[in-house]
């Protein structure tokens, strides 16, 4: 094809023939290392497919995905992408842009306050299984509780009612064919298998019409389908509560129904479950693993937790659930949840973009048109000239450290209008699981040594974490 334009640019191994490369990479759930390890040897422009860029600059996070860049969404987004678009698969600009605007305000800083509510009860949940943990001295793994935690969340936000996995103890959940038959699946493998094969098929788009039905049978399309059929029992659910009047008119999916006038915005059952889909997924991974993170980090950090915990002591009381209130101006707590974001960005993987018509020049280069260009996340994340020891956990950076130069290089959510609507949500949610968990307990990783493993699928999804939990001293 017309790869030949990007020959003038360094590329790992066979990586500039063929996109198999990242797709074996990709395989080894190891992307993000690989191109990280690339752009070490080889500098801030690297060719990681044919005609796919990776360029690791700050000014090209601007040139790229910042406001009137105009590069659009590539064609690797269509992998995922069923037979109706969600507000992250939708590559046409206006199309984006009507979705998005139906959903905006509901994300809105002021308007999340509203969720204060439903997440302290979830919380509640939470530590209750902590401390049963901690009464039976048995073990618990923290990265499965975390993760059912952002699973009840978002269901009790997006259909007004939980999927219950925290007080189950586990991911079952309900899933349901459209001829009605109703079964049990747990949630999280189905998505992460259906992720997997949706991001590596993508990394070779032009074949997507042969792969999609190709692969049709293998057993990670079949999750797929049962993340789908999760999707459509609650959708089911929520729309019959509509019907009998019962249902709550606070919920995300009754703004999707209708505006704020009470006049119905007629989105097909199709729409409808699109973006219930993305957002049980993009509200339930990422914020998983950044919590997972955080705490991993927290626990393998002592001299990070004392000073973690004498502003958590000096700032709020002693209820077991602090409020958002009272942590969401608290330096060292943001500081610890950004550094954690930074050091292991729950999405790693740089998000591809085409370039527009006529060209453009990137962080110093003119690259021609229709090539795919990404910032790769994970490597501007320990840019070494924004971040000192960039491979250290060290929440002082955003006390101390120079901000301006930090927060050019500093984009775990993305940038742009296609940057991540739920941040802050997101946050507020981190903020008081980090300062509900680490005023109360002790923990100690079961594995003497212990290591975090990232399984990065499309996002970074970190391994499992067994840990023995003790009550706090004096908590
Ligand atoms: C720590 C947690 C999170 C991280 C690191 C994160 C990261 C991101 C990133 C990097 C993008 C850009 C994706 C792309 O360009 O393809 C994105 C988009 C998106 N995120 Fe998040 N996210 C988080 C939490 C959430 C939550 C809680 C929601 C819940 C609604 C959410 C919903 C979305 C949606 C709908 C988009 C697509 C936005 C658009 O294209 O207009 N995310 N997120």
């Amino acid at each position: 094809t017309d790869g030949n334009k990007l020959r003038q640019f360094p590329s790992p191994s066979f990586a500039g023939l063929s996109s198999l490369w990242r797709i074996y990479k990709n395989l080894q759930y190891k992307h993000y290392l690989a191109i990280h390890e690339a752009h070490k040897i080889l500098g801030t422009h690297v060719r990681i497919a044919p005609n796919h860029l990776s360029i690791s600059d700050p000014q090209a996070l601007q040139d790229i995905y910042g406001h009137g860049a105009n590069f659009l969404k590539d064609a690797w987004y269509d992998g995922g992408a069923g037979e109706y678009r969600h507000m992250a698969d939708a590559r046409v600009k206006a199309e984006h842009q009507a979705k998005r605007k139906l959903l905006a305000h509901v994300f809105a800083p002021k308007t999340i306050a509203n969720l204060e509510p439903v997440i302290s009860a979830t919380v509640a949940r939470l530590l209750a299984q902590i401390e049963k943990a901690a009464d039976s001295t048995s073990s618990i793994n923290m990265r499965r509780y975390l993760n059912y935690f952002t699973i009840d969340v978002f269901s009790s936000i997006l259909y007004g009612n939980s999927l219950g996995c925290l007080q189950r103890g586990n991911d079952m959940v309900d899933a349901e064919t459209k001829d009605g038959k109703v079964y049990t699946i747990p949630f999280i493998k189905s998505l992460h298998d259906a992720v997997h094969i949706n991001t590596v098929l993508g990394m070779e788009a032009p074949l997507l019409p042969l792969t999609k039905r190709l692969f049709s049978f293998h057993s990670h399309k079949k999750a797929g389908a049962d993340y789908d059929n999760i999707i459509y029992h609650n959708t089911v659910r929520r729309l019959q509560a509509a019907n009998t009047d019962c249902a709550s008119t606070s919920d995300v999916f009754s703004k999707l129904l209708t505006n704020n006038k009470g006049e119905p915005l007629g989105l097909c059952l199709g729409e409808l479950l699109a973006e219930g889909s993305v957002m049980m997924n993009a509200g339930t991974d990422t914020t998983a693993a950044a919590l997972t993170n955080t705490i991993y980090l927290l626990y393998k950090h002592p001299y990070v937790l004392t000073k973690l915990r004498q502003e958590l002591d000096e700032a709020t009381d002693n209820t077991t659930i602090p409020s958002y209130d009272s942590l969401s101006h608290l330096p060292y707590l943001r500081a610890c949840v950004e550094e954690s974001l930074r050091l292991r960005p729950p999405s790693s993987m740089g998000l591809p973009r085409v370039v527009p018509p006529g060209g453009r020049t990137i962080a110093g280069k003119f690259i021609e048109e229709g090539t795919t260009v990404s910032v790769p996340t994970y490597t501007l994340l320990r840019d070494p000239v924004a971040f000192e020891n960039p491979d250290e956990y060290n929440p002082d950076r955003w006390i101390n450290g120079d901000k301006e130069m930090m927060a050019r290089a500093h984009f775990p959510f993305s940038t742009g209008p296609r940057a991540c609507i739920g941040r802050n949500i997101s946050y507020f949610e981190q903020l008081v699981v980090i300062a509900a968990v680490v005023k109360g307990w002790d923990f100690e990783f079961v594995e003497g040594g212990f290591e975090l493993e990232t399984i990065e699928r499309f996002n970074s999804n970190p391994g499992e974490m067994v840990m023995w939990v003790r009550r706090r001293e004096g908590a």
